[in-house]
């Protein structure tokens, strides 16, 4: 590693801990250096005490309020080896058991050859007043843990990784985790850990390991599965992984072909043949695919007999709600009758919630307890405000906990202690990805319906797999397609238009009343003038509409119009800087209290309260968008309001948060907003598409303004490629028996 300008190293003793994240072990120290002068040094030190002796490498910075600071990059640490230093660090209670006098009653038996003690021959502890064997040995266990982790610590600063992983390592394998570093530091590759697959291999070449080891080839082979995922692919071919694999790390086929083999045979890879691929998965994602095609193909041929009584309870309902149903929704609410799982599909404005309403009541009304839920919190809150009855996200409706032993997210909900609901009815399905369906799939009761609705024409999940869209055209489910747009949503350009630019035609940019607009600015400064007074003066106030209901999107992150330069400039416009309005900066960007800010993953375990003091829980998810309520400069922490939730985040948490005064269409999908300005400018092909364009329409409620090149506009309506996504799905739900040696084709 580099050593670039500013690079210092000095040494010293902790005099005390200002602060300490229990979590993060994100750590403010006062340290006292050998020369006596004192000086604040802040850094992951977890289980830091008093006492201990650090040798620390960084920089300074220059604390806006504490002023200067020593930001440690690198840490060795050892435990301090005079009496005094030893009985500071005893007294500080790192260690359970040991407060102040017991600390004392110690060091003044052994000395400066306490640790030893502690560490060797802690039975010679009960030799003291107040300690009994009992309690010698949970000592001596609560030291082993620290100078476990030290060791660790101290390990991983030497390597060159970052120290975050340090905790993660710790709690997964405890006091054993050196040894099953040195063993095989490609541990290090499992994504949880946040090393890089480049620097976990730099730092095995370094210890030595041959570049052909079959552990170095084997993590390769599955960092680049899990990579894979992450473009929402679900397997990859045996042929794209092979080719993959080899660039990485520079290695032959053969090595490749020995390390896909023997992952398959110890369970830790599948391969095989679907969907005209040698299809390689990641063990969870081909158990999953197996289970969701098997449970759903036992739900669609397990339906319900047609009752007499379906007509009049379906004429009550539609009595009850006001309306009569187009000929399609009354097949859509006789078949959510009938069947165990269905599809029910349309556009905007073509009727669905409205039938999700039929159902709910007729569920009602036949005595079934139904549980809504949508898999992002805004589509949840919006699907229960229109249904007038509670929806909750997929994750809160399954419970989510964390597993302290190996750090994987659990749901709590599952075979065991399935969820009590006779039915679930899914909102927004197009963006629930494989591993979540298998996880619904799973808590769900042996006899329990399934109604998933969604618009398969939006952008696909961002997770792995094309689940809705392989459920609809594997025609083994039975879907209602709704197409009729009814007469208040046909009065709507929103919906015309996105419904035209769905058939592949160009949306009206004539119109200059109503709710869609179109604004010609075929230069991208003048896009970001435009859209930065559209934002600032002209929808506040000729619309009455605040900023903080006006969504900015765009197709990408970079490039003049995109998310990264849009916010710069947004920021600049709609939150400028200003006395007492305090800031932040976290890599590349600068956070500052009234900001809007989206998490960008999800985030299971982060506390929230209710702005109202009503309660508290966890888990802020990927997408939420909310504004930095506060700064605390001497905490390093920010505090986040989404929506009626407070979120604190810690200094090291930040890389969850980006600025969102403009978001690109993937980010958006699910969100709704009050106004919606589109930058819509030419970029890479890849992201010229009819389903980017469509998304970003369909994302408006009442005000749609697209600002930028009618070219652009006219590229996206065309292009209606998707990008592949490797998934066996469909093919699994269209074959009979099991899976056979090129059985079937997708697509
Ligand atoms: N059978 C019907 N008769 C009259 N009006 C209807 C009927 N069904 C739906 N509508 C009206 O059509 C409009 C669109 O319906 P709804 O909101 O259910 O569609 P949607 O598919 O959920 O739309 P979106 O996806 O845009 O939210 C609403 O104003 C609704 O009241």
């Amino acid at each position: 590693m580099g050593r670039e300008e500013g690079y210092i190293e000095f040494g010293g003793t902790v005099e005390s801990l200002v602060y300490q994240n229990a979590e993060s072990s994100y750590t403010v120290i006062r340290l006292a250096k050998a020369d006596g002068e004192k000086v604040v040094v802040v850094g992951f030190l977890p289980a830091a005490a008093p006492g201990e002796e650090l040798q620390v490498g960084g920089r300074w910075m220059n604390h806006p309020s504490y002023g200067e600071q020593f930001k440690a990059e690198r840490v060795n640490r050892s435990l301090p080896t005079q009496a005094a230093g030893i009985l500071s660090y005893l007294s500080s209670g790192i260690i359970r058991g040991v407060g102040p006098v017991t600390a004392e009653r110690i060091v003044g038996r052994f000395g400066t050859d306490t640790f030893r003690v502690l560490e060797e021959r802690p039975e010679e502890l009960s030799s003291i007043r107040g300690i009994t064997a009992k309690k010698a040995g949970e000592i001596a266990e609560s030291f082993r843990y620290q100078t476990g982790m030290r060791r660790l610590i101290e390990w991983i600063g030497q390597s060159g990784l970052p120290l975050s992983a340090a905790p993660k390592l710790y709690r997964r394998y405890g006091t054993t985790a050196m040894e099953r570093l040195r063993e095989n530091p490609y541990l290090l590759t499992d994504e949880y850990y946040g090393v890089t697959f480049a620097a976990a291999d730099r730092l095995a070449l370094g210890m030595g390991w041959p570049g052909d080891a079959p552990e170095r080839v084997e993590a390769a082979v599955r960092f680049e599965l899990t990579h894979n995922l992450n473009n929402g692919h679900v397997f990859l071919p045996y042929g794209k992984l092979a080719a993959a694999t080899e660039q990485l790390i520079g290695i032959d086929a053969e090595r490749v072909e020995e390390a896909i083999v023997s992952l398959t045979e110890r369970e830790e890879a599948v391969t095989e043949e679907i969907a005209g691929e040698t299809a390689c998965y990641l063990p969870g994602l081909y158990e999953a695919e197996t289970y969701v095609a098997e449970r759903i193909l036992k739900m669609a041929g397990n339906g319900f007999s047609a009752s007499r009584k379906t007509e009049t309870l379906i004429a009550s309902v539609e009595e009850a709600q006001g309306i009569q149903y187009a000929p399609e929704q009354r097949r859509a609410v006789q078949k959510a009758m009938e069947c165990r799982v269905m599809l029910l599909t349309g556009g905007p404005g073509t009727g669905k919630t409205t039938c999700v309403r039929g159902i709910v009541a007729l569920f009602d009304k036949m005595g079934l307890k139904t549980a809504l839920t949508a898999p992002t919190g805004r589509a949840a809150k919006r699907m229960g405000e229109l249904c007038g009855t509670e929806a909750q996200t997929i994750h809160r409706l399954l419970g989510t906990e964390y597993d302290s032993g190996t750090g994987d997210l659990r749901f709590t909900r599952n075979e065991r202690d399935p969820l009590d609901a006779d039915a679930v009815i899914v909102d927004e399905t197009s963006m629930v990805d494989l591993l979540l369906m298998r996880a619904l799939l799973g808590a769900m009761g042996e006899n329990a319906r399934l109604i998933l609705v969604g618009d398969p024409d939006q952008l696909p999940s961002v997770g792995a797999g094309d689940l809705f869209s392989d459920l609809i055209r594997s025609r083994q489910v039975e879907t209602v397609y709704l197409t009729e747009i009814f007469r208040q949503a046909r009065e709507s350009a929103i919906v015309m238009n996105a419904h035209a630019v769905n058939r592949g035609e160009m949306p009206n940019l004539r119109e200059k009343s109503g709710d869609f607009f179109f604004l010609s600015r075929p230069e991208p400064e003048r896009v970001v003038e435009t859209i930065l007074e559209l934002c600032r003066t002209r929808l506040p106030e000729k619309m009455g509409i605040d900023p903080g209901q006006i969504q900015v999107l765009t197709p990408t992150k970079r490039h003049e119009t995109g998310t990264a330069a849009l916010n710069r400039k947004l920021q600049a416009a709609l939150n400028p800087a200003k006395p007492g309005r305090k800031e932040k900066i976290f890599g590349e960007y600068l956070f500052r209290e009234g900001d809007r800010v989206m998490q960008i993953k999800n985030n299971y375990d982060i506390i929230w309260r209710k702005s109202d003091g009503s309660g508290m829980g966890t888990g802020i998810f990927n997408g939420d968008v909310g504004r930095i309520e506060g700064i605390d400069p001497r905490s390093e922490t920010v505090t986040v309001l989404f929506d009626d939730r407070y979120a604190e985040y810690s200094g090291d948490m930040l890389g969850e948060l980006e600025p969102a005064f403009a978001i690109t269409v993937h980010k958006s999908q699910g969100s709704e907003y009050r106004a919606v300005i589109f930058a819509a400018m030419n970029h890479s092909p890849l992201l010229m598409s009819r389903g980017v364009l469509y998304t970003a329409i369909t994302r408006a409620r009442e005000l749609l303004i697209l600002v930028g090149d009618e070219r652009a506009i006219a590229r996206m309506t065309a292009n209606n490629r998707q990008r592949k996504r490797y998934s066996g799905l469909r093919a699994r739900l269209c074959m009979e028996g099991p899976p056979q040696s090129g059985s079937d084709h997708n697509n």
